[in-house]
């Protein structure tokens, strides 16, 4: 049997407000090859972010399973997720999320610094052939309140992507972006997949989105329609 990226089995999410069960994610299945490029999509409330956040290794299952590179996510504790979200995980956020006292370089280099902890001019080389990637070599000396949102982005996705994750999570990256500019990120992106075989998994209201993913599975109150559709 080849491995599946992510596996979900009867995965179930249960937030506990008080003395109240709200149930957001109720019973889901899925599978996930490498280097796809899939999107989760579905109304407000309908579970995305929660799903997201547990892909993520930022929050447990409340029962069934979730496994991310073959790794069954409830085993890892607080500290065990940390790493394991910095060893194969990049993030990219609607608000970018770029550190505003660090230049251009620094904050896509930030990730090694903080995680990867790799030498010098290793770390060097690899921020440069990322700005390079994402087509901002030329800014590299730039604060992020010197550039465009969609430049910030492009920072964001070299960001996501310096440290070789398997796997980058992607809530609304194109939510601030204008039109052309989101259709050049979602270029961007589905290049950085091709390049570098790293799966993309999108949870979007924008429809943009869902016509560049290859795989759409759409949520509706906690439950997957159809089971993943294949576009
Ligand atoms: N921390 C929390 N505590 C309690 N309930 C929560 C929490 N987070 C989400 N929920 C509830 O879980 C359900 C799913 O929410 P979730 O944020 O996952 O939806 P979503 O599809 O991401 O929505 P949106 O598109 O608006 O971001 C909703 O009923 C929501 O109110």
């Amino acid at each position: 049997m080849t491995m599946s990226l992510l596996r979900a089995e009867n995965l179930t999410k249960t937030y506990r407000v008080g003395d109240i069960d709200v149930p957001a994610i109720k019973g889901v299945d899925f599978a996930i090859e490498p280097a796809s490029f899939v999107a989760f999509v579905g109304p407000s409330g309908s579970g995305k972010s929660t799903l997201l956040n547990m892909i993520g290794c930022l929050d447990h299952p409340t029962s069934g399973t979730l496994r991310v590179l073959d790794v069954d996510i409830a085993t890892l504790d607080r500290r065990a997720a940390a790493r394991f979200r910095g060893e194969h995980i990049g993030f990219v956020f609607q608000d970018f999320n770029l550190i505003p006292v660090l230049t251009v370089f620094e904050n896509i280099e930030y990730p090694l610094r903080m995680v990867q902890k790799w030498p010098t001019e290793k770390r060097r080389a690899q921020v440069l052939r990322l700005l390079d990637a994402v087509g901002m070599a030329d800014q590299a000396n730039k604060r992020p309140d010197q550039i465009s949102g969609g430049q910030k982005q492009r920072v964001a996705v070299a960001r996501a992507l310096v440290s070789q994750p398997k796997l980058v999570l992607a809530d609304e990256p194109t939510a601030n972006l204008d039109h052309d500019t989101a259709y050049r990120i979602l270029e961007l992106m589905k290049k950085m997949r091709d390049d570098f075989e790293t799966t993309f998994v999108f949870s979007t209201h924008d429809p943009k989105i869902m016509g560049a993913a290859e795989v759409t599975f759409t949520l509706e109150d906690g439950r997957l329609q159809d089971g993943g559709h294949h576009v």
